[in-house]
């Protein structure tokens, strides 16, 4: 078992931890939230979302967020884009790089984006030529792949096919979601390991929420695998308005705790990743529901 040394986060809170909450929150603090997590460390971060509004309305705002943004070097600003309008959004932001998702569940993928697989890898080839031909790199996700919060069987193959066809879509990065937090690590491991068949390990990246509290241990089981890249959410905020169920994504705090304790780097300072997550929990009128960030809010204030 050989684990990696170095570990990239991507931090979702600002798009996938925002997207869920009732109130909508302003663009200033989103702002706030970005740009604390970034003098925390994180280096690759997503910041919102070109969707409908009608969709999604905590996202309405995000040409707003990228506009008020302090750029930093060396950090990656990304958001999400369903098809060419989403494209056309994050062009006119200067966002960084692009999201394309799609899914495992057919189900699932017709209430999120209201087409089925075939039709949303259809969706996203005019949106990944045009990102190839303006230099614009992007990373792809797939959803429900460890279960689908409507009951359908997904198996590892399923997943596997869809992550096949986004990689030779060129997706620089397939990001392998458990929308609705249900994966054990022996799932997990059998999971990653059939999408290791079909493309690099090295490309694979993972997404999991924490609704079961076996995240953590999926993380785990897939660092052992060699992969390292990692998706949390500052104060595991999130969830998705789509997937019923679902709660917060894993929040990054305690990921870089566990890494921190493997000697795993990840660049991110975590007394400072704690002030971030109780700046945004304050905010939201609740405690974060990372277990690291309460354990540490005594000795970092
Ligand atoms: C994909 C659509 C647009 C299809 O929605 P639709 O209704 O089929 O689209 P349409 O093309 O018929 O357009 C309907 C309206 O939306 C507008 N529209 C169309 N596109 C855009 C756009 N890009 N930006 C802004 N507006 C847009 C369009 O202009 C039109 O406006 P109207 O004429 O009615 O006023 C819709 O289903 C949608 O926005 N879905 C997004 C849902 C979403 O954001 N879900 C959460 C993100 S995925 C997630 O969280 C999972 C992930 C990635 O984190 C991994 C995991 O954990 O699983």
């Amino acid at each position: 078992m050989t684990y990696p040394r170095k570990a990239r986060i991507f931090e979702v809170g600002a798009r996938d931890g925002l997207q869920n909450e009732k109130q909508i929150v302003p663009a200033d603090i989103k702002v706030e939230l970005i740009e604390r997590l970034v003098d925390a460390g994180v280096s690759a971060i997503e910041t919102g979302s070109y969707v409908s509004p009608k969709w999604v309305p905590q996202m309405a705002d995000t040409a707003d967020v990228m506009s008020k943004l302090t750029r930093r070097d060396g950090v990656t600003y990304a958001v999400l884009t369903p098809n060419m309008k989403g494209y056309e959004g994050a062009l006119a932001s200067n966002a960084d790089e692009i999201e394309i998702f799609s899914a495992a569940s057919e189900i699932f993928n017709q209430k999120n984006i209201n087409c089925s697989i075939a039709e949303s890898l259809e969706r996203f080839a005019p949106v990944t030529e045009a990102a190839t031909s303006q230099n614009i790199p992007y990373r792809a996700s797939v959803s429900c792949a460890l279960g689908s919060p409507f009951g359908e069987e997904i198996t590892p193959q399923a997943v596997a096919d869809v992550s096949k066809k986004l990689y030779d879509m060129g997706a620089y990065e397939i990001s392998i979601a458990d929308t609705i937090g249900v994966g054990t690590p022996i799932k997990t491991k059998k999971v990653l390991e059939a999408v290791a068949e079909v493309i690099p390990l090295d490309v694979i990246g993972v997404h999991f929420h924490d609704t079961y509290g076996q995240a953590l241990a999926n993380y785990h089981a897939a660092l052992e695998m060699g992969i390292s890249r990692l998706d949390s959410s500052v104060a595991g905020l999130g969830g998705c308005p789509y997937a019923p169920g679902a709660t917060g994504n894993v929040a990054t705090e305690d990921v870089v705790y566990m890494l921190d304790g493997m000697g795993i780097e990840s660049g991110i300072d975590l007394p400072s990743l704690v002030k971030t997550a109780w700046f945004i929990s304050d905010y939201l009128g609740r405690p974060p529901v990372s277990s690291v960030a309460r354990a540490m809010k005594g000795k970092i204030h």
